[in-house]
């Protein structure tokens, strides 16, 4: 698990830490690593040339200590001071004593348009609000130049807690950051202004958040985000044992497609049965697709409360206005999943009234209709808006998009999902996501777990499918079989 923690929790961790290590000791361990990563992206040191960009805070302090570290090492350094009035005092020192060059606002023009390395020390989880000039300025015309930029902690611009940028900001090729991970490095658009996250150990302790839908909120020392890797999804995998039976796999209802978008229920019975679901019910107007495409598919004409036996229900993809199929699963005693124009027909005090888990899957347009703001609004504030979605509905969200979210009702740590491709923007990716889903829901995942595991497996098929090429929604179905091959490492 990669777990990132507010700037409060980082603080007081920090200040814990400080009291019992010598005066200075994190900043030379920040330093020390930085330097490490500056050299490993310059390949030769002797000789190169390196710029930083240095704020008026620590994050400014950093950036000198390291950039003395290379100059100590033959690099020509030079710094660029943004107040050189309120300058880190200990790092200007050592700076100017490993024979470090300092460059006056006007002077930054020229050092960058020769420069081998930029380091953005301008600001780092002491940053308010969107980058102020001249910092502004100066950012806009580092991305002009190509020479690889390292950002220090995070990039400048980029707000630590959630990944919103207001303005300019820094586009790194590398971000070193330090003690833990913060959400704006994962979460988009924070996540792409990063570049490759490297994380340097610097002592701070900080303990395992509690997961999406796993109770209490996020407290002090618990986790603000958390994203899954192989072992975390694997640890979750429903696998089949001797004893199993397609009750014991799960068995997926699945009310979807319409006679305008037949499809949407082929897609989403697809990914159910990738997503190992023992048996798929269809109830719907797109039977004769869904069976055309998979007989195994067990289909029903009347409403989804006489299907039959079902251990969660997926409604909505291409349902178009069958309200009345929606309500019927919505009263449903087992775990739902709402998705597409199940959201939008979905009554809301009936969804918070369920007594099973329900998982809403709205992209940022269908978050921005729920919230009743504009879909701008939720790209800019993902986490924001995933977490008044779960609170509103008293349901688990997840909310796709190139970083997916997923908040539980309760509060506590935001699951982000690693896998994410843009291949995967894609008509009718949605539907397959939903279908795989609702199979781990019937597995009997938590409807946490359930998002965070079908959206981790859905990025990987869609890798898989794309392979660096355009992709359909059915190629990334078929290829949900090798990304569960992937994370069980076979
Ligand atoms: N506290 C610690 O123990 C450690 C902190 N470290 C570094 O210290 C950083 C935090 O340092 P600070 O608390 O001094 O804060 P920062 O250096 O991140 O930023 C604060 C400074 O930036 C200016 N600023 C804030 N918002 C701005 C904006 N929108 N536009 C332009 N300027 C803006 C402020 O006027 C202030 O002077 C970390 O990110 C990390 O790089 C590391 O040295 C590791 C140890
Ligand atoms: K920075």
């Amino acid at each position: 698990m990669r777990t990132a923690y507010t700037v409060e929790t980082v603080r007081a961790a920090e200040r814990e830490l400080m009291a019992r290590v010598p005066e200075g000791a994190l900043m030379q361990r920040a330093a020390a690593g930085l330097a490490v990563v500056c050299a490993e992206v310059l390949g030769k040191v002797y000789g190169s040339r390196v710029v930083l960009l240095v704020g008026s805070g620590d994050n400014g302090g950093d950036a000198l200590f390291a950039g003395a570290r290379l100059a100590r090492r033959g690099a020509g350094v030079s710094a660029v001071l943004l107040s050189p009035e309120r300058v880190h005092a200990g790092g200007l020192a050592a700076f100017r004593a490993a024979g470090g060059r300092v460059v006056a606002g006007e002077g930054a023009e020229g050092v960058l348009r020769g420069a081998d390395l930029v380091v953005d020390g301008i600001v780092g989880i002491g940053g308010k609000g969107g980058l102020r000039a001249p910092a502004s300025q100066l950012v806009s015309s580092v991305r002009a130049l190509g020479a690889p930029v390292v950002a220090v902690d995070l990039p400048s611009g980029v707000d630590a807690d959630s990944g919103v940028v207001v303005g300019e900001a820094v586009r790194a090729d590398v971000t070193v950051t330090f003690g833990v991970y913060k959400p704006g490095l994962l979460i988009d658009p924070g996540r792409e202004y990063a570049g490759v996250v490297r994380l340097v150990d610097i002592g701070l302790e900080l303990g395992v958040g509690v997961g999406a839908g796993g109770g209490a909120g996020a407290g002090v020392g618990e986790a603000e985000v958390e994203a899954f890797q192989y072992a975390d999804v694997a640890s979750l995998l429903p696998l089949p044992t001797g004893e199993s039976d397609k009750y014991r796999r799960g068995v997926v209802g699945i009310v979807a497609g319409s006679a305008r978008y037949p499809g949407a229920a082929v897609l989403a019975v697809g990914g159910a049965l990738r997503g190992g679901a023992g048996a798929v019910r269809y109830v719907g107007r797109a039977a004769d697709a869904v069976i055309a495409r998979f007989p195994e598919a067990l289909v029903s004409a009347g409403p989804p409360s006489k299907a039959g036996r079902v251990q969660a229900w997926v409604a909505g993809p291409g349902l178009g206005d069958d309200a009345e199929g929606l309500a019927d699963v919505v009263g449903a005693d087992v775990p739902v999943l709402i998705d597409a124009d199940g959201l939008r027909l979905a009554d809301a005090a009936a969804v918070r009234g369920r007594g099973a888990p329900t998982l809403l899957t709205p992209h940022a347009g269908e978050a921005a209709a729920l919230l009743g703001v504009a879909r701008e609004e939720v790209e800019r504030g993902r986490l924001a808006a995933v977490r008044e979605l779960a609170g509103r509905y008293g349901a688990t969200v997840l909310l796709k998009g190139s970083t997916t979210l997923v908040a539980g009702p309760d509060g506590g740590a935001v699951r982000v999902n690693p896998t994410g491709t843009p291949w995967l923007a894609t008509a009718g990716s949605g539907d397959v996501l939903s279908g795989l889903a609702g199979a781990l829901l019937a597995a009997g995942l938590g409807a946490g777990d359930a998002g965070a595991v079908g959206a981790y497996l859905h990025g990987l098929a869609g890798r898989h499918a794309a392979d660096g090429a355009p992709v359909g929604a059915q190629d990334v179905a078929e290829a949900i079989p090798a990304a569960w091959r992937d994370v069980r490492g076979d």
